[in-house]
């Protein structure tokens, strides 16, 4: 039977993303609405450059929004202080790791600097946050190793495993999977549903895994030039939302099969 999920986590409204220079404006992406219930993987999609990571990191108020509205919670994004925000609201990007001298634990330990008093001491619940985030993404060999002894896929893993410490009831995810090789994709990505489903926590991630996200994702939101289109996998396929996705000189989407065929 189809769960409903209890609320609305995250809500865009004629949302429009992209940069300021002095006092002109370039805007990347606009006209994006969508709302995302609690517990729901969502992916967001689109060809390179066409603003999913701009998108991202709007939502997470890393950089402003150009127009329109974010609610988180039901209330205005810019409501919410940045230490509010932090309890909210966990992000990780696809930026270098700057801090790779600490160790895998450490580094997941920073996950809990939004609830850690001033100097930063640990409390037992912080502690069991760490370790289950450890080994919810299976890296609890990795525990002791510094962060620059990681393969990128690693490190990938232990951001996220940061990101889970930080136990927000939103996560954004931009690009979890790109150093994985396709077992480890699927298994990530089953492993953030599995979150999602089990802990109630909405979790949206920018992907080009457009076929494993139809098969893992509640809801998908398909980025092109000019338009967004949000909703179920499903009804994406029928709306033939796929199909515009690529232009047609090498791709089709094949809905009976939802995959992409090459044209030789
Ligand atoms: N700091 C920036 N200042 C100005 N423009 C930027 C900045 N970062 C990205 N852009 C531009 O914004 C547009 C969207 O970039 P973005 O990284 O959001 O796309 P994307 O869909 O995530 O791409 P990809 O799939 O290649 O990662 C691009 O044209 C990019 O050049």
């Amino acid at each position: 039977m189809d769960k409903r999920p209890a609320h609305i986590a995250l809500k865009a409204t004629d949302l429009a993303v992209g940069y300021s220079k002095k006092k002109a404006q370039s805007i990347v992406a606009q006209g994006i609405n969508f709302s995302v219930f609690q517990g729901e993987l969502v992916a967001i999609v689109g060809v390179n450059g066409i603003g999913k990571s701009t998108l991202l990191r709007t939502l997470g108020k890393v950089q402003p929004k150009l127009a329109g509205a974010i609610d988180i919670e039901g209330n205005p994004i810019e409501k919410h202080s940045a230490l509010r925000l932090a309890s909210k609201i966990s992000i990780v990007l696809t930026e270098p790791v700057t801090a790779k001298n600490l160790t895998v634990q450490e580094l997941v330990s920073l996950g809990r600097q939004p609830y850690t008093n001033w100097i930063g001491t640990l409390s037992g619940i912080d502690v069991q946050k760490i370790e289950t985030a450890i080994s919810m993404v299976g890296v609890d060999e990795l525990k002791n190793k510094k962060c620059y002894e990681l393969s990128d896929g690693q490190l990938q893993k232990v951001m996220i495993a940061r990101a889970l410490a930080q136990d927000t009831p939103i996560m954004l995810l931009d690009e979890p999977t790109t150093h994985l090789d396709l077992y480890h994709k699927v298994s990530l990505l089953k492993l953030l549903q599995h979150i999602a489903h089990s802990t109630e926590k909405t979790i949206l991630f920018t992907t080009h895994e457009i076929e494993v996200a139809i098969q893992l994702c509640d809801k998908m939101l398909i980025l092109e030039k000019g338009k967004s289109t949000f909703g179920q996998p499903c009804e994406l396929i029928s709306k033939k939302s796929f199909e515009t996705l690529f232009p047609s000189d090498a791709l089709t989407f094949d809905s009976r099969t939802g995959a992409f065929k090459v044209i030789k």
